[in-house]
């Protein structure tokens, strides 16, 4: 069994990314700029965007923090991004998820121009991945992508099952490994809370992908021998032996499944430091893009 690490393929993806952002500087005088909005107060998307933002300065990207309480309005909102797409030195624009229940949340998402639309969350942008065309891939999925690149694993031919049909992570997962690409040419299946015989299909599965949200999900039972295991998971579960007051729990009950597993990532240091490395690189394809 080997694990899967985010920590040491995010670092990689920076390092390259610090350099291209160099090149990009040197030869346009354009620094990459990401805007982030958040809306409210929710302690795990403050963590997130912190994390966003301080990523930023690692590789030499400019950004912004717009911040809004949780009773924002729509329109206010909505005024908010306008300003950002019309504003040429901002290359990316994302709104951190999940917003406050108010909050029409695809109204949103439409507004943002596409060319900015690094979170790959626009219609456009998920119509053209579809497609097989260029555009910005939403950035769990693309970093779980990226992951199985940098270690090299075949998945041409194997059978895929992805657990939770989300927008943002399972749906875009089954397009991508079902591409005629390498990663990718997966056959998939697509399992989500009516799926019927959930454990008989995951046995079958030569990769699983997690996302459903519910810690410890996948257990041992539930994976064939050899198997290589992707934990989307990142739920907060209270935990006072921890100075936070919480242990950020995946999808994946990792003590049984590792033993299993031909391969398998961690929660923490696994796909969520991913998504962040995949939110930079499609930053920079947004600030490349905007200096053709
Ligand atoms: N606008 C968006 N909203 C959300 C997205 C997204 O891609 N765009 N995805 C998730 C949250 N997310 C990014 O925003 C995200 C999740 C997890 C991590 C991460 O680094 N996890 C660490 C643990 C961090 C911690 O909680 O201490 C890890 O797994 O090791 C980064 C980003 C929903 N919203």
């Amino acid at each position: 069994m080997e694990i899967l690490s985010g920590k040491i393929v995010a670092e990689a993806v920076k390092t390259q990314i610090t350099a291209d952002t160099i090149l990009h500087k040197n030869n346009t005088g354009i620094t990459p700029h990401l805007a982030a909005i958040l809306i409210g107060n929710d302690g795990a998307s403050e963590t997130y965007v912190a994390s966003k933002i301080k990523n930023c300065a690692d590789v030499g990207f400019k950004s912004t923090l717009i911040r809004f309480d949780g009773d924002a309005s729509q329109a206010a909102i909505e005024a908010a991004i306008v300003q950002l797409n019309n504003d040429t030195a901002v290359h990316g624009i994302l709104v951190q998820l999940p917003l406050p229940k108010h909050i029409n949340e695809q109204q949103i998402i439409n507004l943002i121009n596409p060319l900015k639309d690094v979170d790959g969350f626009h219609p456009i942008s998920i119509g053209n991945m579809v497609l097989g065309n260029a555009s910005f891939i939403p950035a769990t999925p693309y970093g779980i992508m990226l992951m199985l690149k940098h270690y090299g694993i075949d998945t041409v031919g194997k059978h895929a099952v992805v657990i939770g049909r989300s927008n943002i992570v399972g749906r875009p997962m089954s397009i991508l490994l079902s591409q005629a690409t390498n990663p990718g040419n997966c056959t998939v299946t697509l399992c989500h809370s009516k799926t019927q015989n959930l454990k008989a299909i995951c046995k079958e599965a030569d990769i699983v992908i997690a996302a459903l949200g519910i810690p410890g999900f996948l257990k041992a039972d539930m994976v064939k021998e050899g198997a290589i295991i992707i934990d989307v998971g990142i739920t907060r579960v209270a935990d006072s032996s921890k100075k936070t007051g919480f242990a950020i729990k995946g999808d994946v009950d990792f003590d049984a499944v590792a033993p299993k597993a031909s391969f398998i990532t961690p929660v923490p240091g696994g796909v969520g430091l991913m998504t962040i490395a995949a939110l930079l690189t499609n930053t920079l394809t947004a600030a490349k893009l905007a200096a053709q």
